[in-house]
């Protein structure tokens, strides 16, 4: 299940990636925002971390301006590896390496036909498992839990 959010800005690309994944039959739970009235990007960021961190999903997309507000605001939540990504070589690298669990997309910054490259190629690569790339992963995650005991 790919739990999908967005601000205002977000809001039509977010339309755009909905029909890519009826037209792939792949599950997916919108969390909103509903339609382009000026709305908070860490309200969708939070809900779509929360469906992932609860197993409710695997993957997300957030959408917002510039992919940037909305992707600070996912890796608050430790666990999520939220990456932004403007191209789909950042898109295969981020699954390869970073085991990203939500792809940030800056409506404002990339244009449809570029984004929906990098949300088929977020959804189409694994992580390799690489021990190197888990290592770096589980540091990021000691580092949460150290500044957490803080
Ligand atoms: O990082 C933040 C996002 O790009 C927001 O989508 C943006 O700040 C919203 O701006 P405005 O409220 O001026 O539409």
């Amino acid at each position: 299940m790919i739990a999908l959010g967005c601000d205002h800005g977000g809001y039509e690309l977010k339309q755009e990636i909905i029909k890519y994944l009826k037209d792939h039959e792949l599950d997916y739970k919108d969390f909103g925002t509903y339609s382009t009235e000026s709305c908070d990007y860490p309200d969708y960021a939070q809900a779509v971390a929360k469906a992932i961190l609860s197993g409710e999903c695997q993957r997300g997309i957030l959408i917002c301006g510039t992919g940037i507000g909305i992707s600070i605001a996912a890796n608050r939540y430790p666990g999520i590896r939220a990456a932004n990504c403007t191209d789909c070589f950042m898109a295969e690298a981020t699954r390869e390496h970073n085991d990203a669990n939500i792809l940030a997309l800056g409506a404002r910054v990339v244009g449809v036909g570029t984004a929906m490259k990098i949300v088929d190629t977020f959804l189409n690569t694994e992580f390799s498992g690489d021990p190197r790339h888990m290592r770096r992963i589980e540091k990021i995650e000691a580092a949460t839990m150290a500044s957490e005991k803080k």
